[in-house]
């Protein structure tokens, strides 16, 4: 395909999901099934698209002065793509599927367009009535940090330190040359990707498929190692799902812990099986029934929620979650948050057990306010000093984190601005 029917392919993937509410990915396979000739490269190009407006469709469409779907992706193709107007002119040139080019005066008003000048909810790219949720969750500089959401997101692996080291993992995919993380002492990073390009297909690897690495975000990352998890230990992963927490937990144990993966929906659990086996992690039990931990209750070392959330950090890879997110939805997942802290509560061990709360969200609702009312209604934990424990367990990572006092402590939130990584919030709870 040249770049019109790729274009024109956007602006039809773009109408599917705003007509019928659909998630991204599932409009683009459905374009993709449906549209069998496009290779891979189209696909790729026309996904990339997709999600470049999806990221910045306020920003895009103010500065346009048109928030149609033709006029957006015009506006991700010089924003993201870096190209200038005249070679997109120059490359639609006698293409029948082009859609039809900006003209002249919407060129120069996007060029010209002051973003400063915008309403708040324009130059941070969000719905307006996140407006005041934002700003009360990430202070006065919540502008800039909402729009650093909205970046294209670069690629993190964690490598399996029951196999390898980073050296070695790093050595195994030389050719796609990765950074080690800043922060996190166990990742490998492909950097975002640059136009109509996309990450290498990991999974397919040797490296992947013998369990040296696993693709995961640095911040996911961090938040693992923040729970302190030792040799020995009895660990409880209570929202284990597909188990990306449950692997680097088993890898920090060394293999030497007793740890148990639990999600609520048992059909979560399946890809951890095949997961743990590739990592070869041998001392992990998955348990698919709440009957199956009684044995653990007030036993646990460290009892690890990675709570249902609106994944209201993870908007630059799922921008499309953004626009279809809402106020009782953030409602609903608050009481499940509740919910699953005080059934956590009762597995962790008294007297100095932990409790380690994490989201991928960056809403104040969802996170600070949720700890504080949690220890409202369990006077027996106290939360600890999150610098504290960041010192202890990342050593040589700069505090590149925002800081949160809460009663008695410190809880931690990363974000895309100051972290580098998706918006993860930690917070750490021991039972007196
Ligand atoms: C953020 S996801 C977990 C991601 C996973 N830990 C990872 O790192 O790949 C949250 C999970 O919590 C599960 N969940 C929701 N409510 C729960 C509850 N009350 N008890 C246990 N799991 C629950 C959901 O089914 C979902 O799989």
């Amino acid at each position: 395909m040249r770049l019109g029917g790729r274009l024109a392919a956007a602006i039809e993937v773009l109408e599917d999901i705003a007509k019928r509410h659909r998630p991204v990915a599932d409009a683009l396979k459905d374009w993709g099934l449906s549209h069998r000739f496009a290779g891979s490269g189209d696909r790729s190009a026309i996904g990339n698209l997709v999600y470049d407006v999806l990221r910045r469709k306020r920003s895009f469409g103010w500065r346009m002065g048109n928030d149609s779907n033709r006029a957006l992706v015009f506006a991700a193709l010089v924003e993201s793509w870096r190209l200038a107007p005249d070679g997109i002119a120059a490359a639609l040139e006698d293409d029948r599927f082009a859609p039809k080019l900006p003209g002249e005066a919407e060129w120069t008003r996007f060029a010209q367009a002051d973003l400063g000048k915008a309403p708040p909810a324009v130059q941070a790219d969000v719905p307006d009535w996140l407006v005041g949720e934002l700003e009360a969750s990430l202070g006065a500089d919540w502008i800039a940090e909402a729009a650093a959401l909205g970046d294209r997101p670069p690629l993190d692996l964690r490598v399996n330190t029951l196999l390898a080291d980073r050296a070695k993992a790093s050595a195994a995919l030389a050719e796609f040359a990765p950074a080690p993380t800043r922060l996190s002492p166990l990742g490998l990073r492909l950097p975002p990707i640059e136009g109509a390009g996309r990450h290498p297909n990991i999974q397919a690897e040797a490296a992947f498929q013998t369990g040296l690495v696993e693709v995961q975000d640095e911040g996911s990352q961090l938040a693992a190692l923040l729970v302190g998890a030792r040799p020995g230990e009895t660990l409880l992963d209570l929202c284990a799902g597909a188990g990306g927490k449950t692997l680097a937990l088993a890898a920090a144990t060394g293999g030497e812990g007793h740890l148990h993966a639990f999600d609520a929906d048992r059909r979560r659990l399946a890809p951890i099986y095949d997961r743990l086996r590739r990592a070869e992690a041998r001392d992990v039990a998955v348990h698919g029934r709440m009957e199956d931990l009684a044995p653990l209750e007030a036993k646990a070392d460290r009892v690890v929620v990675d709570a249902p959330c609106t994944g209201a950090g993870t908007w630059r890879r799922r921008p499309d979650a953004k626009w279809r997110l809402s106020s009782q939805a953030v409602e609903k997942r608050i009481a499940e948050q509740d919910a699953v802290l005080d059934t956590a509560s009762r597995f962790v061990r008294p007297g100095g057990g932990r409790l380690a709360f994490i989201t991928c969200s960056v809403l104040a609702r969802e996170n600070t306010a949720r700890v504080e009312a949690f220890l409202r209604r369990h006077p027996d934990f106290a939360l600890e000093d999150g610098g504290a424990n960041w010192r202890e367990h990342l050593p040589e990572a700069p505090e590149d984190v925002h800081l949160r006092p809460l009663e008695g402590g410190t809880a931690l939130l990363l974000t895309p601005r100051r972290s580098g990584t998706d918006g993860f919030f930690f917070a750490r709870l021991v039972r007196r």
